[in-house]
Formats: structure tokens, C-alpha cells, sequence
């Protein structure tokens, strides 16, 4: 198994590129299977949920090709409508297989995700949402059992703002017969570009973006060319890096308006940060920065998505500040690792208390989640000594080439292969 070993101490300088967004291309690529055209996909990132997501389409028969950042689709009858628990276990997203096979396909047999390292992730609101479009839908076996003639437009009122259970009923209502109704939709970018997909394929969507998503449903969907959004984690990941270390880092390619929340706060932490229509550049040379106060919440307010990260960020900054997580019970899984490396970190409740300390020491530590190992990455590159991470397929689910990215910005980091500490290159 690959760990990642990090010699703290350098700044990041110089120029990044965002990749696409994994939370854009997951909810993408599901949304092929509603195509009745080729598709062409651009800016898909190379990561292991996206191989898996590819896994999980050809295997119903769906066929795609993916060469660099780019996917094919081919229209092809499927050949199976099932999402297994062997796929659905290593990434929760398949779970959006299921609003396009019960609109397309009119039948779907879903593995339900189950919890997983950050908390419970339920899916009920999916489920109401296509019985209420007239799916008869059983849960059974750890199985979600879907079946539907023509799924029918509905008023949908979610409970609760949910990405994914956004995305999945707006494809089933993308090809329901008349008009739905989405109110308490998310409001991430995300949703947006899954919605712009959609309406390129030939879809009736209005509203993507606010709480109140209209959804006229057609007959069918054609084929599109499309480019993926890019990554606003990934990227706000790279600015936290340039603030911790006292660099100076470019990204470019990237969607500066999806990151305002995040910027806000990099900028009460301290940092100068200048924004272009597809860069930001953020300056932190010469100083420490100052312990923020974060709350997680839905879009437009700060992502979960970024709290490890801004954890490691307090951890070695100057006051105390706290970060409270509203999204997931159980997402400080990295702060035992942090305290591991000598961060001063308390938690209460779904609060995380940081009393800044002037220098972290490198340990041996293990990624758990996929921004709980981004986290402790950040929490490496400031590190006195050798920081060894294990467990990093978790980054490879969503970082594409972290460590060659973070390396071209002067950091000093080496993949390398199991107990050994034999460079992979
Ligand atoms: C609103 C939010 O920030 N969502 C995050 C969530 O999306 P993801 O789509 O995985 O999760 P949801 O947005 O659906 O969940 C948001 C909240 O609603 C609850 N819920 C959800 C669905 C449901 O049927 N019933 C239910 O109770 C969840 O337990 C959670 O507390 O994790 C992703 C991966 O970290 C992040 O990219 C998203 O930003
Ligand atoms: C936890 C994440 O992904 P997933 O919802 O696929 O588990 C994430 O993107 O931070």
C-alpha cells in the first residue's frame, strides 16, 4: 500500500492547475446514462472514483472510453441495472446510478451506501423523492429495489439540503413526464454544472444554483459535448498549503466565485489573495497565520469538504480557533492524527477547539478519509522531520497527482511503496 513521505519546512511557491472537479464528474458520468447521443466529456479528473464509476457503468453495459481528461460515451443498451454493494462500498456516489436508471430504464436495484468514516450517510430523501415521481420502491437486503412505468412530476420538498439527493431526482424528473418542482435544492456549484450537462443533452432545467429548481421532463435526451467545472476543493486545498507554509501560490484554471466562503476565511487567517476570472493567487510570504473561526454548512456557506484542511491550518496558527462541523457527525477522524503531531486540539461535540502551536513534529499517521488525508498532508509540509502518511488510496479518490503538484510547488514529498521508503515515480 502507497504512503506519502513529507519533509516539513518548505514554502509553496509558483503556479498550480486545477484538475475537474471529482463532485462534477461523479454526478456527470452518471448522467450519461441518460444519453441517447454520444457524449463527450473534457476536464474528467484521473482518479480512482472515476475508475470506479467507469467500473460501475460498463458493467451495466454502458459503454465509455476515457483517454487523459477525456471520456466517451457511446449510447448502448444496457445490459444490467444493478449498482453492487462490492462498488457502491468503495464510493458512496454510485448511489447516483439510481434517478437515471428508474427515468431512463424505469427499474433500479441500488446498493445502499451504509455510513462510512465521516458519519451515517442516509439516503431517505432519494427515496422519498422517487416515490413521490410514482416509483414503487422497496428497500430490502441492503438493496434499494426501484421500479417505475414513467416516473411523474412532483413538488419535491426536501427536509433537508442534500447534494446528492439533489442531483439524483433531478435526473429522474429530467425525463418524468410534466413538471417537477426541487425546493431546499443545494446550491452547490456542483448542482450547477450537473444541470448544465443536462440541459445540453436537451433537458428543462431552471433555477440550478437556488434553493427552487424547475424541471420541465422530455421525452428524451440526446448527446452533448461538455468540460467539466473545475475542482474548488482541490484548489482551496492548494491555497491553504501556500497559507500554512508562508508561500505565494497561483492557481489557475479554477472557478474563483464557487470559493468565496473559503477565500473569506483565508483572508481573516491573513492572507493577500488576488482573484482573476479562472485564478487566484494568494500571498502569505513572511507571516503566520491568524486561528479562524469555521462553520460548516451547505453552499454558499463554508464547505465540509475544506474543514480538515483549515483544522490543520489552526493548528499551527497564532490564538485559538474553532471549527464546527454541521454536516457530518463524526468528520474529526484527523484530529487524533494532528494531536499525533503535537497540534493542540480539543474537541467538544461537533466542535474542534485549536489553540495554535508554534510547530508541528512529524509522525507516522494515517489518512482515514479522503480530506482528513488532504489535512494531514498540509499539516506535513510545516512539520519538523519526516511525515509518514499511510492509507493514501483515500487521497487517490479525489486528489489527481497531489504529490506532483505539491512537489512542483517546492514541496518536499515522495510517493513511496509500503514499509519501504522506495521513491515511486
Ligand atoms: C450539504 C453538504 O454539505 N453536502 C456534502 C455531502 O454531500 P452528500 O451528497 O454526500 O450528502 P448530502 O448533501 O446528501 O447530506 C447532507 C446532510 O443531509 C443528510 N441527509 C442526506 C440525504 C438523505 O437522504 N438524508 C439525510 O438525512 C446527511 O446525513 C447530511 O447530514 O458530502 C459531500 C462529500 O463530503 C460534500 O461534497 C457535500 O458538500
Ligand atoms: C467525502 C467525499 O466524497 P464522497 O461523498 O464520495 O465520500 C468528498 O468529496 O470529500
Amino acid at each position: 500500500m502507497d504512503k506519502l513521505l513529507i519533509t516539513g519546512g518548505s514554502a509553496l511557491h509558483g503556479k498550480v492547475r486545477a484538475s475537474g472537479a471529482k463532485n462534477a464528474a461523479l454526478p456527470i458520468l452518471a448522467a450519461t446514462l441518460l444519453a441517447e447521443a454520444p457524449v463527450t466529456l473534457t476536464n474528467v479528473p484521473r482518479l480512482r472514483d472515476i475508475k470506479t464509476t467507469l467500473a460501475l457503468l460498463e458493467r451495466m453495459g454502458a459503454q465509455l472510453t476515457q483517454d487523459g481528461d477525456t471520456v466517451w460515451s457511446e449510447p448502448r443498451p444496457l445490459t444490467s441495472f444493478a449498482a453492487p454493494y462490492e462498488l457502491v462500498k468503495t464510493m458512496r456516489a454510485s448511489i447516483l446510478v439510481l434517478g437515471p436508471l428508474v427515468a431512463r430504464y424505469g427499474r433500479a436495484d441500488v446498493s445502499l451506501p451504509g455510513g462510512c468514516a465521516i458519519g451515517a450517510r442516509p439516503v431517505n430523501l432519494h427515496i422519498d423523492g422517487l416515490r413521490a415521481m410514482g416509483a414503487e420502491v422497496t428497500v430490502e437486503g441492503g438493496y434499494i429495489r426501484a421500479r417505475a412505468d414513467r416516473l411523474q412530476g412532483a413538488r419535491l420538498v426536501m427536509e433537508m439540503v442534500s447534494v446528492t439527493g439533489t442531483e439524483n431526482l433531478m435526473m429522474a424528473a429530467a425525463l418524468a413526464q410534466g413538471e417537477t418542482l426541487i425546493e431546499n435544492a443545494a446550491r452547490e456549484p456542483e448542482v450547477i454544472d450537473l444541470a448544465d450537462f443536462l440541459n445540453a443533452l436537451g433537458a428543462c432545467i431552471e433555477g440550478a444554483g437556488t434553493d427552487l429548481i424547475r424541471i420541465r421532463g422530455v421525452d428524451r435526451l440526446g448527446g452533448a459535448d461538455y468540460r467539466v467545472m473545475p475542482d474548488r476543493i482541490e484548489t482551496g486545498t492548494f491555497l491553504v498549503g501556500a497559507a500554512m507554509t508562508g508561500g505565494r501560490v497561483r492557481v489557475n484554471d479554477t472557478c474563483p466565485d464557487c470559493l468565496d466562503a473559503v477565500l473569506q476565511k483565508l483572508r481573516e487567517a491573513g492572507a493577500e489573495i488576488v482573484t482573476g476570472s479562472d485564478w487566484i493567487e494568494l500571498d502569505m510570504r513572511g507571516r503566520r497565520p491568524r486561528a479562524v473561526e469555521i462553520h460548516t454548512a451547505p453552499h454558499p456557506a463554508f464547505p465540509t469538504d475544506m474543514q480538515a484542511q483549515f483544522c490543520a491550518l489552526n493548528s499551527i496558527a497564532e490564538g485559538v480557533g474553532t471549527v464546527t462541523e454541521t454536516i457530518f457527525e463524526n468528520r474529526f477522524m484527523h484530529v487524533p492524527e494532528l494531536q499525533r503531531m503535537g497540534a493542540d486540539i480539543r474537541i467538544e461535540g461537533n466542535v474542534a477547539i485549536c489553540r495554535g502551536v508554534e510547530r508541528l513534529t512529524a509522525a507516522p499517521v494515517m489518512a482515514t478519509d479522503l480530506r482528513a488525508s488532504a489535512g494531514l498532508v498540509l499539516a506535513g509540509l510545516v512539520a519538523t522531520g519526516e511525515t509518514l502518511i499511510d492509507r493514501i488510496y483515500h487521497l487517490d479518490r479525489g486528489y489527481e497527482t497531489m504529490e506532483q503538484k505539491l512537489l512542483a510547488l517546492g514541496a518536499n514529498i515522495q510517493r513511496v511503496a509500503g514499509d519501504s521508503r522506495t521513491a515511486i515515480t
